[in-house]
């Protein structure tokens, strides 16, 4: 090539390799940016939504559809991203096209523009009002899709339920039920979609034919040169591809609305039991009342499982409630937690009402045994210093020791360190109940709650957590709720509740209730095989 030529390309060149160089580096920053953003926001999203779920009222997760809460607040969050960053991206680049065109459009005809604009709130408010029905078609199908999701995560949880029950056809049947529904609406949510996207594009070609009219006659009257209708048409054009984008990108922010605004409604959960709220007292001596109490849970409050209940438990003492099953001994339990408040009546720590301290520091007083405790799909080691985060190894191994707990963990190659599996299933019945001996134990709680601790125990398992209960329950309040009056003779009262909600039938120690030969002494008698002898040795049955 000639020497003079490729010097005068080179200044060019230079030029559009230095532009091509600086697009390289914007598009760069760019995508980098939004995908920062856009997860800077869905991370926090995900935290507050997290946050605001672990502090929620209990009464929420008793509906059937939490299960499925965490999947369905994660789509939500991913879609809203997606979206963001959509509308970031393409968003801006139709907008400031539109700007452009809009620009060119007043500097050809004002009259026309005015045209053109005029017509644009008609369409807005309609297609605005479409919108707000597409969203709440969009809403409908995410329940169905939630409702699905929840029952296939339900089945796998009870995986051996159902294949114990032979239960895959039915469970199949529910699943595929809920399928067709979700199918079902969202078939409904694309066929309105369709329409909306007809009608924008509809409703902009109608637009371009009310310009090109208005025009025309224009230029018939003299007051404008067809080659500038010819130029405002080519630029209308340009605006209806830049609306175009814009309504598309319209159309997938439906749906990015109502997945946001399903995570604000629980980012926006305000909890009955307020967190870090009311007083912190100094030191707690484990005095419980419960005074006329009346309870049903949020779910089914038509049927009450308290009425006027009346319960003392003196610093120190074991209490136990016995009685048939469902007479709602878990319940008190359960309000002792402060899992639920009661809807009439008072509960009082230390002569204050439950509802005057702060429920996290109560808690903190109360160690709580369960039936099935709960372990976390981590180490032991980790499992235990739930209960109290600044427990040290040795610590946590001492706390194990007088659980019993010890030497079946020392068995497992990796001791402490090994991991229990989804729910503690990698350990049997004992082994997870001594290491809920051992959770409290590390916390060192004034009052101990048992709910049937040593249920579905074997003979030496139940011994050994019998054992390790004993040596935990020295010097503490304890309320033991049993079924097996084996286990509560030793009390230095029992309360027996009856049929009615949340009814007292009788109260008094062992000794007492037999020789009163009331309803204690007949379920003694039934439990223990129909010898009820007062000293008999208590026997294993249970009462219901
Ligand atoms: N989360 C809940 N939501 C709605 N109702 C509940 C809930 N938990 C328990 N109930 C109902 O409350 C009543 C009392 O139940 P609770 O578990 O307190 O009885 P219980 O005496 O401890 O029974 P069991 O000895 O069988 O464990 C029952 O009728 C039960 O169906």
């Amino acid at each position: 090539m000639d020497a003079s030529v490729v010097e005068a390309l080179q200044s060019p060149a230079r030029k559009l390799l230095a532009l091509f160089v600086a697009n390289g580096l914007l598009t760069f920053a760019h995508t980098t940016l939004v995908t920062i953003l856009g997860e800077r926001i869905g991370g926090r999203l995900h935290a507050q939504a997290m946050d605001a779920l672990l502090w929620h009222d209990l009464a929420f997760f008793d509906s059937a559809q939490s299960g499925s809460l965490a999947a369905r607040v994660s789509t939500d969050i991913a879609e809203f991203q997606l979206t963001f960053k959509k509308l970031v991206t393409q968003g801006l680049k139709s907008a400031t096209l539109t700007v452009g065109v809009a620009w060119q459009l007043v500097s050809l005809s004002p009259q026309l523009t005015f045209t053109l604009v005029s017509t644009m709130p008609v369409a807005y408010v309609g297609l605005a009002m479409y919108g707000r029905f597409l969203r709440v078609l969009r809403k409908e199908s995410k329940e169905w899709e939630a409702l699905a999701t929840g029952l296939a995560a339900e089945a796998i949880a009870n995986m051996r339920t159902v294949r114990a029950l032979n239960a895959e056809d039915a469970e199949l049947a529910l699943y595929c039920e809920a399928r067709a529904e979700q199918a079902a609406s969202t078939n409904r949510f694309g066929l309105h979609m369709g329409a909306f996207r007809g009608l924008t594009n509809a409703a902009i070609g109608s637009m371009v034919l009310l310009v090109l009219y208005n025009g025309g006659r224009l230029v018939s009257r003299g007051d404008m040169s067809p080659g500038d209708l010819m130029a405002f048409m080519i630029a209308t054009q340009s605006a209806q591809k830049a609306l175009d984008a814009l309504g598309s990108l319209m159309g997938q922010t439906v749906r990015a609305r109502s997945a946001i605004a399903r995570v604000l409604d629980i980012i926006g959960l305000s909890p009955a039991v307020p967190r870090a709220a009311g007083v912190q007292p100094e030191s707690v001596k484990g005095h419980v009342r419960f005074m006329d109490v009346d309870f049903s849970y949020p779910s089914r409050p038509d049927a009450p499982v308290l009425q006027h209940f009346n319960l003392d438990v003196p610093a120190g003492q074991v209490v136990a409630l016995v009685g048939p099953s469902g007479t709602g001994k878990s319940t008190v339990a359960a309000l002792l937690e402060r899992f639920y408040d009661p809807s009439a009546g008072e509960i009082w720590l230390d002569g204050l009402p439950l509802t005057h301290l702060d429920a996290s520091w109560q808690r903190q007083q109360i160690g709580y045994i369960p039936q099935d405790p709960a372990l976390f799909s981590t180490s032991i080691r980790e499992n235990l210093r739930l209960a109290r985060p600044a427990a040290t190894d040795a610590e946590i191994e001492d706390a194990c020791r007088l659980a019993s707990a010890h030497d079946f963990i020392s068995q497992f190659p990796e001791g402490y360190g090994t991991i229990v599996g989804e729910r503690g299933a990698l350990l049997s019945g004992g082994q997870r109940q001594r290491l809920s001996i051992a959770r409290a134990i590390l916390r060192n709680p004034r009052i101990l709650i048992l709910d049937e601790a040593t249920s579905s125990l074997d003979a030496e398992s139940e011994r050994l957590v019998q054992a390790a209960l004993d040596r935990l329950m020295r010097g503490r309040t304890v309320l033991v709720i049993a079924h097996r009056l084996s286990t509560v003779r030793n009390a230095d009262r029992i309360v027996v509740m009856g049929a009615v909600p949340g009814h007292v039938v009788e109260h008094g120690s062992h000794d007492e209730l037999m020789a009163k030969q009331g309803a204690y002494y007949k379920l003694y008698s039934q439990a223990s095989g129909g010898g009820g002898g007062g000293g008999g040795d208590g026997g294993a049955g249970e009462l219901a």
